[in-house]
């Protein structure tokens, strides 16, 4: 389904004056005008002033949606969230935020009172309402969890003893809170009595304006499951999550984005809410284009909301204000910033999880059809080369047929011809499913790498060994669970090389197997130590840690482990199903492959030949205009496979720097603890690692990779045009003006190789410039223009499935490089022999050594 752009909602909720307010004899202010307006006098203007004789003390605002004072919870509910509950069960992100300043009602709104419950109570109710209602059909699961941040840092509000949270990219780009609690449930009132629970834990401290003020922002996560109960081959996982925030009071971020004196409030000053506002005025100059350079990440809260502000969601937002006089700035300045959040947009879409698509299946397709093309060409070139030998010459034909005979035949010449489409359909069809069914398999792989990577992190952030006993005990799970499943490339591999003990190091042996050669090793391996202690009789002890980490992990293990267990085996079962199904498929397609070919060799028996050759002419065009339409569909998912894989791959290396960064500090210390001198050329090698990762040339890298995938994502890389203009300012989108560093963009040197296909290729890591360092041509300092790259386009333009960039050698040759010293001595880039091998400077067992020739980029701990 494709993105829609949607407006962000924006709804105004005026309270009643309270007590206070009355009592200090504040007046009303604020008044609702028809469903969509709100006008707010000024107190402090005098009408009866000379000097400002036309000037109004009136301002107004338009919004969605308007509340008074006598608007009821109930109210609020149908006009801002009701309608969006159905969307939530079928896919769609969905967010409410509730903003104001302290004391103006988003509490209220929010979670109500018991009499009168608010957005959380009401949205739940409905949308278990509308899951029960669709049952029948869709097996769907529910989980909630409620945290609140609070001075930039993110506590559980269901089991506040566990600490500090952290924040995590998922490969979809996706926010993921680490160790989170998500409590499964199917009733709203056990919902409720958790967020009442939970409500108790935020931090609150009572202000000028409210006794029980919420200093944080508190944010209760939904998350449904949704799955198809048919068993049909475009059955679709959906995930809609729904987010429904109460944000701390926005006065004092509106009065230091007023005054910038509270800036210095230092641990005093709520960071998110500056954050948000910030987000909200860049988004909305722009008219909310997603190309805007929009800073999220400042602060957790707008990290959080990413989504809801600039992605994937159906937001809503509730702007709340106190109607008294004594309030006016303030409340002004909220309606200043709700105004501005209309211009907002978000494109949202629904979140299905077999999207990405394998670009060899089409190749398959459009090769197996360029087949049949040929093969019916030559059949007409035949026709015609036996024509021309009949006696008459060629294109004469003189058939003498009686009426009814021609008839007959023209209707047989039909009904071929209509039989001979409708197999051709088919034929695509089941085509078209094969490719759909091969994607999903590739999604449950990539998914599967994910759970374990999701597990992989905290570990192999604090503590590697712990990192590989829940990997370990998850990979038993799974092997013990489907030992024929087909697991992710790597992974029998890495099997054995924690088996026996090896964190980093791959062995000799490992390394040189292939992937089915290492499955059909592992499963030797497993037997056989699996036999031995039966054949003993006993169990061997030194087998028994496995087992023992597995009993202990499973008795002790956290709550996110548990979850990426589950979420493994279900699928493991889909792994199961689809397989299952593509078998079938595969049988069915070549049963009609077999009868369609019957039915062309009944053909020239048939049929007169010039009916015959219209047949087949029609069936040429038929299969040409199917090769151009999965041409055009692989182009484009080709992209959509790339920017979809691109987080993930970025995720993993970023996960593996950091192990690298722990090795390396690690060993450092051992050095030093133990007195070791260190050899000038590895403590070089150190300070360029060191002098790196302070620069941020790896920050700089990424910027450089999502312009490219924005290029790739509007279209702009493909479009062709010739090459680029020297001074590329003025053509210079808007949204790109306001990268850092202006135009153009100048990384630090960066090393290029040359490919087999004679491209060159940037490479840019320090592990990278130690193993290739001889190989390489002088590095240039590579200037990257930071508009759409004008690209050459063929085939080899793009590497899709490493996120590397490969630029065609066109653009290069014409630049003059300059010839610059080795970044390395020798010493340490080390040099090659006679026979082209590589000789590293440094020991053999290095665990940093590079393992694959693809580029690699890192990404700087955050
Ligand atoms: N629409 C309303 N009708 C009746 N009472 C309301 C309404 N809105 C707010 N109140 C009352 O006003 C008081 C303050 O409201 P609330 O706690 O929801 O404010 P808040 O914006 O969440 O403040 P803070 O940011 O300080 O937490 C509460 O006693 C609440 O019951």
């Amino acid at each position: 389904m494709e993105p829609k752009d949607q407006q962000l909602m924006v709804a105004l909720r005026i309270r009643p004056l309270n007590s206070a307010e009355l009592e200090e004899g504040a007046t009303v202010i604020a008044h609702k005008v028809g469903d969509q307006v709100v006008a707010l006098m000024d107190p402090g203007e005098d009408p009866e002033d000379p000097l400002r004789p036309h000037r109004s003390r009136e301002r107004t605002f338009i919004f969605d949606t308007v509340f008074d004072q006598h608007a009821s919870q109930e109210d609020v509910y149908q006009a801002t969230i009701g309608h969006l509950v159905e969307g939530i069960i079928s896919g769609y992100n969905t967010t409410v935020f509730a903003y104001g300043p302290s004391g103006a009602g988003k509490t209220y709104t929010m979670l109500g009172m018991d009499a009168e419950p608010g957005i959380y109570l009401q949205t739940l109710t409905d949308l278990f309402k509308a899951i029960k209602e669709n049952q029948d059909n869709t097996e769907y699961s529910v989980s909630m969890s409620y945290l609140e941040i609070y001075n930039e840092v993110i506590r559980d509000l269901l089991n506040p003893s566990s600490g500090f949270l952290d924040l995590r990219e998922d490969s979809k780009g996706s926010i993921q809170i680490a160790g989170i609690t998500e409590v499964s449930t199917s009733n709203a009132q056990e919902i409720m009595q958790l967020l009442t629970k939970g409500n108790r834990q935020r931090t609150q401290e009572p202000t000028a304006t409210n006794k029980t003020s919420s200093r944080s922002h508190a944010v209760l996560q939904v998350t449904v499951h949704q799955r198809s109960r048919a068993a049909d081959l475009a059955e679709e996982v959906r995930l809609g999550r729904l987010f429904m925030v109460d944000l701390a009071g926005s006065e004092r971020a509106a009065q230091t984005q007023n005054r910038g004196k509270r800036m210095k409030e230092g641990a005093h000053i709520n960071r998110s809410l500056l954050a948000l506002g910030n987000c909200i005025n860049a988004l909305s100059e722009k008219g909310g284009s997603r190309a805007q350079y929009v800073n999220f990440r400042d602060s957790k809260l707008t990290r959080l909301l990413k989504d809801a502000l600039g992605g994937n969601s159906r937001t809503v937002m509730i702007a709340h204000i106190s109607p008294a006089s004594s309030s006016f700035e303030e409340s002004r300045t909220t309606l200043l910033y709700a105004y501005r959040a209309k211009n907002i947009k978000t494109r949202v879409k629904r979140n299905l999880l077999n999207v990405s698509y394998r670009i060899a299946q089409y190749t398959d397709v459009i090769s197996d059809l360029r087949r049949e093309i040929e093969h019916l060409k030559s059949k007409i070139e035949k026709q015609d080369k036996e024509k021309k030998r009949e006696p008459g010459g060629p294109g004469v034909q003189v058939t003498v047929t009686p009426h009814d005979a021609e008839e007959e035949s023209r209707l047989q010449v039909d009904k071929i011809r209509a039989q001979l489409i409708g197999a051709f359909r088919e034929q695509m069809e089941m085509r078209r499913s094969l490719v759909e069914l091969e994607n999903t398999n590739i999604e449950l792989h990539v998914d599967m790498s994910r759970h374990l990577l999701t597990l992989a992190e905290p570990g192999a952030q604090h503590e590697p060994w712990c990192f590989t006993k829940n990997r370990d005990h998850l990979q038993n799970r799974l092997l013990r669970a489907c030992p024929q499943a087909s697991f992710p490339p790597g992974f029998y591999r890495a099997r054995m090389e924690t088996r026996s003990g090896v964190l980093v190091h791959r062995s000799h042996v490992t390394d040189t197997l292939t992937e089915p050669q290492a499955h059909g090793r592992f499963w030797e391996r497993e037997k056989s130590q699996q036999q031995a202690p039966r054949d003993r009789g006993e169990l061997d002890k030194d087998e028994e840690p496995a087992d023992a980490d597995a009993d202990e992990a499973e008795s002790g293990e956290p709550h996110e482990v548990a979850l990426a267990r589950e979420e493994v085996n279900l699928l493991l079962a889909e792994q199961r199903k689809t397989a299952a199904l593509k078998a079938g498929l595969e049988q069915r397609l070549a049963h009609a492959k077999q009868k369609a070919s019957q039915m062309e060799q009944l053909l020239p028996e048939q049929v007169t030949s010039q009916a015959q050759r219209e047949v087949l002419q029609l069936l040429c065009r038929a299969h040409e205009l199917e090769v151009e339409n999965t041409e055009l569909q692989a182009t484009s998912l080709c992209r959509k496979n790339l920017l979809g894989q691109k987080d993930f791959v970025i995720q993993r290396y970023h996960q593996h720097r950091l192990l690298c960064q722990q090795l390396i500090q690690g060993q450092r210390q051992l050095l030093r603890d133990s007195g070791i001198p260190v050899p000038e050329p590895l403590e070089q090698c150190y300070r360029l690692y060191a002098q790196e990762l302070g620069e941020g040339t790896l920050d700089r890298l990424l910027l450089l990779h999502s312009v490219m995938a924005s290029s790739l994502q509007d279209g702009s890389i493909l479009n062709l045009s010739p090459s680029p203009p020297e001074d590329s300012s003025q053509d210079q989108p808007e949204d790109r003006k306001d990268l850092p560093g202006g135009t153009p963009f100048e990384l630090s040197p960066m090393l290029l190789e040359r490919d087999s296909d004679s491209h060159k290729s940037s490479k840019a890591t320090p592990l990278r410039m130690l193993g290739k360092q001889d190989s390489l041509l002088p590095p240039p300092a590579l200037r990257i223009l930071l508009t759409p790259p004008v690209l050459e386009v063929d085939e080899n333009t793009l590497q899709v499935p490493e996120v590397s960039f490969t630029f065609p050698s066109a653009l290069w040759q014409g630049s003059t490089v300059p010839s610059r010293q080795p970044l390395l001595p020798r010493e340490i880039r080390g040099s090659t022999d006679s026979g082209g091998r590589r000789h590293s400077p440094l020991p053999p067992s290095n665990p940093h050594r590079l393992q694959s020739s693809s580029a690699k980029r890192h990404r700087r701990p955050r």
